[in-house]
């Protein structure tokens, strides 16, 4: 099936799941703050919760893609490999001795044991130098701890390094430095795996920081963009800019969203449960707003509002009103279930979503509203402050 998403509840048909490997083995409380998790997962247990989520996608007829499978048969396309391993030694901290020596580690792997190495690192130790000090002063003088190939521990968050819109890819602008490296192997998937051969590019990583959370398909033609700890005012901009230039959308709602780690992308907030419904976190939902981008006479990006963010969604969507479920929580508990992602489910269809399990009252919230939540364990995939929206990147839904 050819890549197609134009809205965030139609059927969903083809998905991209990242499943947790070595690279969450890297995770320790010294570097913990700076690879954007809050706790260290348990691996093990990580990748059985990983393992039922994508059950729960391919029970209900899902076709389920994995990105370390991707990028292994990515690598056998020489020019990919090449590219992606340039990249990697491209880094200025290496210098040229160890850069020498990296690349000969490099050279030598298969293309599954490179596309782990490129997802999971490097570590100091796992760099085999024979001879007196081959690796040079820097490898030398290096910390034990320290990564010679950072590790993607967030890779797990497929949503974030690309979104399509309708047919469509845009390869996102990722603002944090832990998470720069990724959009370089979803780039490379899309421009050289076979199965995505003559994909257009609506958004490219070069550009303003844009990342996926933020996007959300409110209908076909009308985008919500969150700006705020992730995605730039620019960023939003950008996309407005080369969507409307694309025919993708018509109306680009822009959503400030507060600049804390809790908040860091609008899905952590807010996300579609049916084509007329949002889930919405309801300390939030009154004082949410939206500035509606538009293309001006000009033809620039025309800015009007700002005004609730609930009436200039409903007025984009050509709806007299957009559900909200109310959550009807308490602001504690309703703190405590946004901050573990009970706002961030994943449709898989109208009125049936996917949500952590541990987020009792928000899906019992949903069910009374209607809609059917498949529960998903999360203690441990959790620990990366991620749902299941988060975790996946749609490819193809059926038009609503
Ligand atoms: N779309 C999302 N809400 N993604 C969550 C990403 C979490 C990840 N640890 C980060 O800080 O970047």
């Amino acid at each position: 099936m050819t890549p197609y998403v134009d809205s965030e509840v139609g059927r969903l048909g083809t998905v991209v799941l990242h499943r947790p490997g070595r690279e969450l083995t890297r995770l320790t409380p010294r570097n913990n703050d700076s690879l954007l998790f809050d706790a260290i997962p348990w691996v093990g247990r990580a990748q059985e919760e990983h393992d039922a989520f994508a059950a729960a996608l391919t029970e209900r007829g899902v076709e389920v893609l994995y990105i370390g499978t991707l990028l292994a048969e990515t690598l056998a396309v020489p020019d990919a490999r090449a590219e992606l391993t340039e990249q990697v030694l491209r880094d200025r901290r290496l210098g040229d001795t160890l850069r020498r020596r990296v690349s000969d580690h490099l050279a030598q792997l298969d293309p599954t044991g490179l596309a782990d190495v490129l997802i999971a690192g490097l570590a100091h130790e796992e760099l085999r130098t024979s001879g007196d000090r081959p690796g040079g002063l820097v490898y030398t003088l290096m910390d034990r701890h320290d990564f010679v190939i950072d590790p993607l521990p967030n890779l797990l968050f497929t949503r974030d390094s690309s979104v399509w819109i309708r047919d469509r890819v845009a390869v996102t602008s990722l603002a944090m430095p832990a998470r720069l490296r990724e959009t370089t192997l979803t780039d490379a998937i899309y421009r050289h795996h076979p199965r995505f051969g003559g994909t257009k590019f609506v958004y490219r990583p070069e550009l303003e920081h844009v990342e996926g959370g933020d996007v959300l398909l409110l209908a076909p033609g009308v985008l919500a963009v969150g700006v705020g700890e992730r995605t730039t005012p620019a960023g939003a901009e950008r996309l407005a800019r080369q969507a409307f230039a694309d025919g993708l959308a018509h109306t680009v709602l822009v959503v400030p969203v507060a600049q804390e780690r809790a908040t860091m992308h609008l899905d952590t907030v807010c996300t579609m449960v049916d084509a007329d419904a949002v889930l919405m976190y309801p300390n939030i939902a009154d004082t949410l707003s939206a500035y509606t981008v538009v293309v001006g006479p000009d033809g620039e990006p025309a800015v009007a509002g700002p005004a609730p963010f609930l009436r200039a969604a409903a007025d984009a969507m050509e709806l007299a009103e957009l559900r909200v479920i109310d959550t009807g929580l308490d602001p504690v508990t309703a703190e405590r279930e946004q901050w573990d992602d009970g706002n961030n489910t994943l449709a898989i269809a109208p009125r049936l979503c996917i949500g952590y399990e541990r987020n009792v009252e928000t899906n019992a919230q949903l069910e009374r509203a209607g809609i059917e939540v498949i529960p998903i364990a999360g203690s441990e995939l959790g620990s990366g402050r991620g749902g299941p929206r988060c975790m996946s990147c749609p490819l193809v839904r059926e038009p609503l």
